[in-house]
């Protein structure tokens, strides 16, 4: 590596729904240091794991699959209590009727996929068949009886929908649970933490200020989301104000609750525990 390359390959989801913990990350940060590669969350997922990718947001599963090789930093991740906005379940029958069908899953997803499969399996106690697509709401539905989709994808799809009956899975989790959601985790590998400590502390910090600017003044990053992917100034302010940004306890009890059901359904291999980024125990990482 030479003294130019940057030292931390960061990642970021290419959906909207991280946007506040980017918008103002360049201007709070040496970004020589760091490299932002974007993708959506099933090939991030993949490159974590590889380590390919040091450090950012994956699906929360992927975080359940590979917990031994990540820490978590604290009050970051995409989360909700209830609605979510941009994790639609489409079908033209009512749920209970299609819960032994035929569903089409999309390749962009890992959380969701499972969370689905939860709700579907054991609060609905349906066994469907599943099969895997690009996330194309029409040619998804020309074979199937249910469709999910994610982010963009989802909200576009939500904004277009005259026909069909859509059921958000954050809603469907917090009816059943009474619990939150979490959708995306901030994870760092556990050789990053211990290579580069301080460029870590700085990273979350510029993550958590970032958050916080946009969070306090979202306008402009509102027009930008408006004249990137459509919609109105109303629904982005809704959208970003219904995700939650934080993981403390409740966002960490909904999903021990998500890991415990993913074991107890075979979708995880082991019982997950949630190992949380400390800048001051660094040392603990490498023991
Ligand atoms: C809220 C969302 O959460 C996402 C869902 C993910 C998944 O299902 O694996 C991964 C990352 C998040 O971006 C969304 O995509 O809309």
């Amino acid at each position: 590596m030479s003294n130019l390359d940057p030292k931390i390959r960061i990642g970021r989801i290419n959906y909207t729904n991280v946007w506040p913990i980017y918008y103002y990350f360049p201007a709070l940060m040496n970004t020589s240091e760091v490299e932002i590669i974007e993708q959506v969350p099933t090939s991030l997922n993949q490159a974590m794991a590889a380590g390919s990718i040091d450090m950012g947001p994956i699906s929360s599963f992927s975080y359940g699959q590979f917990f031994e090789d990540y820490m978590l930093f604290p009050d970051l991740s995409v989360s909700s209590y209830g609605e979510v906005n941009s994790i639609l379940l489409f079908h033209d029958k009512p749920l209970r009727e299609i819960v032994n069908g035929r569903i089409m899953l999309p390749t962009t997803s890992a959380t969701s996929v499972n969370l689905l499969k939860i709700i579907i399996e054991k609060f609905y106690g349906g066994k469907p068949t599943y099969e895997y697509a690009k996330p194309n709401l029409e040619q998804m539905m020309g074979e199937a009886d249910a469709a999910l989709l994610i982010g963009d994808d989802a909200i576009k799809e939500s904004w277009r929908n005259q026909t069909h009956m859509i059921t958000d899975l954050g809603q469907e989790w917090a009816k059943w649970t009474g619990k939150w959601m979490t959708f995306a985790v901030w994870a760092i590998r556990k050789e990053t933490i211990v290579n580069y400590p301080e460029l870590v502390t700085n990273i979350f910090d510029a993550f958590k200020a970032s958050k916080e600017k946009a969070h306090q003044d979202p306008q402009s990053m509102i027009e930008e989301a408006q004249a990137k992917v459509g919609g109105t100034p109303a629904f982005w302010h809704h959208y970003f104000h219904t995700l939650c940004y934080d993981f403390a306890n409740e966002q960490w009890d909904g999903l021990m609750t998500y890991y415990q059901y993913c074991y107890e359904l075979g979708f995880l291999p082991k019982p997950v525990q949630l190992g949380l980024w400390n800048e001051n125990k660094v040392a603990r990482v490498t023991e």
